[in-house]
């Protein structure tokens, strides 16, 4: 793999639009869906998930959680998963939100972007509440394997605040000094790079992301209250790289793939207005 990952999601994004879909398999969807709460349910979830995305999308982004929470079998239906979408072509976002001292980061590092790895994705999100140096192994390592990063800012759940929005000796909240810190691993990049942000649609004000570029996942979208108008109050329309991440809102139209897909569609058609 040559082009950075930020290059890779242009390309991507140009051709299909922003749209991020998840791969959330919820307990209650595999219920709706009358799948069975098992490793097999959940396998025919991640495949249908495949028949309904693959080539329709610029990213998909598993949430990881679901998979671990069925073990060991869990964890090869989300590695099958991510190697059939990334073999098609198909950007994956693994979204496995990880943290901790840089030698712990190194290893996660290694499971999410590393090329030789069963899990390896095309980028991994990650949380910076152990101080943003400490996420400089999976950095590394993204810009070394032409992989991405995205680094959670303004999540989109109502708790996030207390933390993200607590204001520094230099007056700027947690969640500025984490976009910065973003903005500053992207500088000098003359395409979008490759270090993303998490910041919610949900969010009554979002911090400035000017300066970032690089990619803004947006979940929230749908199931949590977010949508199109919250997006453009939050961004406008004229920032690159904002990526509306939607999951239940078309999962629940499932187990239909032709209505997975028409949902999908939807959505896309929906963010249309953003710049690609
Ligand atoms: O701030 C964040 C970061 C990540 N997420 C994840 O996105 C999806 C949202 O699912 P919906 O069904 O569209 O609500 C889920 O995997 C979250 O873990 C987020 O919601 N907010």
């Amino acid at each position: 793999m040559t082009k950075s990952f930020g290059a890779r999601l242009s390309a991507a994004v140009a051709h299909h639009g922003p749209v991020c879909v998840g791969i959330d398999p919820h307990r209650e969807l595999l219920a709706a869906w009358e799948l069975p709460e098992t490793p097999e349910g959940l396998e025919q979830f991640a495949e249908i998930c495949v028949e309904a995305f693959d080539g329709l999308v610029a990213i998909v982004k598993p949430q990881v959680a679901f998979f671990e929470s069925f073990g060991s079998a869990g964890i090869a239906v989300l590695e099958r998963t991510v190697s059939v979408l990334r073999a098609s072509g198909t950007l994956v976002l693994a979204d496995a939100k990880r943290g901790d001292i840089g030698t712990t980061m190194a290893a996660y590092a290694r499971t999410w972007l590393h090329d030789e790895s069963p899990l390896c994705s095309d980028a991994v999100t990650v949380s910076p509440y152990l101080g943003f140096g400490s996420l400089e192994p999976a950095l590394q390592l993204a810009q070394d394997n032409h992989h991405g990063v995205f680094v959670l800012a303004a999540t989109s759940n109502p708790e996030g605040p207390q933390v993200q929005n607590a204001i520094n000796p230099d007056g700027r909240t947690v969640s500025q000094t984490i976009v910065d810190e973003v903005a500053a691993r992207n500088a000098g990049s003359d395409h979008l790079g490759s270090v993303g942000v998490v910041v919610g649609s949900t969010l009554v004000s979002a911090p400035d992301l000017t300066k970032l570029n690089g990619p803004i996942l947006m979940p929230g979208i749908g199931a949590q209250g977010g949508g199109p108008d919250d997006v453009r109050r939050l961004v406008g329309d004229a920032l690159h790289g904002v990526l509306p991440s939607v999951s239940r809102e078309v999962l629940r139209e499932g187990p239909s793939v032709s209505a997975l897909r028409a949902a999908l569609t939807k959505s896309q058609e929906s963010f249309a207005f953003l710049n690609s």
